[in-house]
């Protein structure tokens, strides 16, 4: 089985007004291999989302190159953002069979079986509108890994969600995550959020420069209310304070 990997080099990304030029990414190189789950995080305004819809293909980039590959063919992307972007209009199943390549029973199936992964079976015949915040969130989730993606791009998937509902989809991740074999590249400003998930923390600083690229060698599962996160939490954020993040 061959595993999707990025890698990028020497990307910069400048957004020009009429006013000013912002450099959003600057000078970023790294590399992310097969079934890593890598999280991108840093302050406010720091280039994380840009950095995102480049691997996306949404921005172009300025300078620099993105390579997303899956053996010897282009990867095949799955994205999750802030919020679910769901169609209203359509029923909770037929937003998954809808962004599928194909149809017929097995590919229903299959939709079927993402929904029960995020515990939405008896949701399938609703619509969004009917569903709470999370519960849209989980949909978005389960649409996400129901095209079977190569990598999935998470964009602060959890933020907009009460700090409850946000632990139990990190849980169902995770155990999708591992279940699936997927390799994640996942955006989030909670440093917590990345140590209790991720295999490694890539942390930017403002100016869009890549300042720390750090293995988070613990064991999972990672309990968020354990001293070994707690610890390795409070670490990160010391190493992080040490970079003078704010700087520009
Ligand atoms: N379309 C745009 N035009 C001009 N400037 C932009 C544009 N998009 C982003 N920027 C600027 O690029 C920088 C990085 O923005 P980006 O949204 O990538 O940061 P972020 O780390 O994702 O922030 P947050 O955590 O607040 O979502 C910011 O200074 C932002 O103002």
């Amino acid at each position: 089985m061959t595993m999707a990997t990025i890698k990028v080099q020497d990307l910069r990304k400048e957004f020009v007004t009429d006013t000013s030029t912002v450099v959003a990414i600057e000078n970023v190189s790294f590399e992310v291999g097969g079934h890593e789950f890598v999280s991108v995080v840093g302050p406010s305004g720091c280039g994380k989302s840009t950095l995102l819809n480049i691997l996306s293909g949404i921005e172009s980039a300025t300078r620099g190159t993105v390579d997303i590959t899956e053996g010897d063919r282009k990867a095949k992307l799955g994205y999750v953002f802030q919020s679910a972007r769901l169609l209203p209009w359509r029923s909770v199943i037929d937003n998954l069979l809808f962004v599928q390549s194909s149809r017929g029973p097995q590919v229903r199936a299959r939709c079927e079986r993402y929904l029960d992964m995020v515990q939405l079976s008896h949701t399938a015949k609703q619509y969004p509108g009917q569903l709470s915040g999370g519960m849209q969130q989980r949909v978005g989730i389960a649409r996400a890994f129901s095209i079977e993606p190569d990598l999935l791009l998470m964009d602060e998937p959890f933020s907009h969600l009460d700090a409850i509902t946000a632990r139990s989809l990190r849980r169902e991740l995770h155990v999708m995550w591992q279940e699936t074999g997927k390799t994640v590249l996942f955006v989030t400003h909670d440093v917590s959020e990345a140590v209790e998930l991720s295999t490694r923390i890539i942390m930017l600083a403002k100016g869009g420069r890549l300042v720390a690229d750090l293995p988070v060698e613990l064991p999972f599962p990672r309990d968020p209310a354990s001293d070994a996160v707690a610890l390795a939490r409070a670490d990160l954020l010391r190493r992080f304070e040490s970079l003078d993040l704010l700087a520009t």
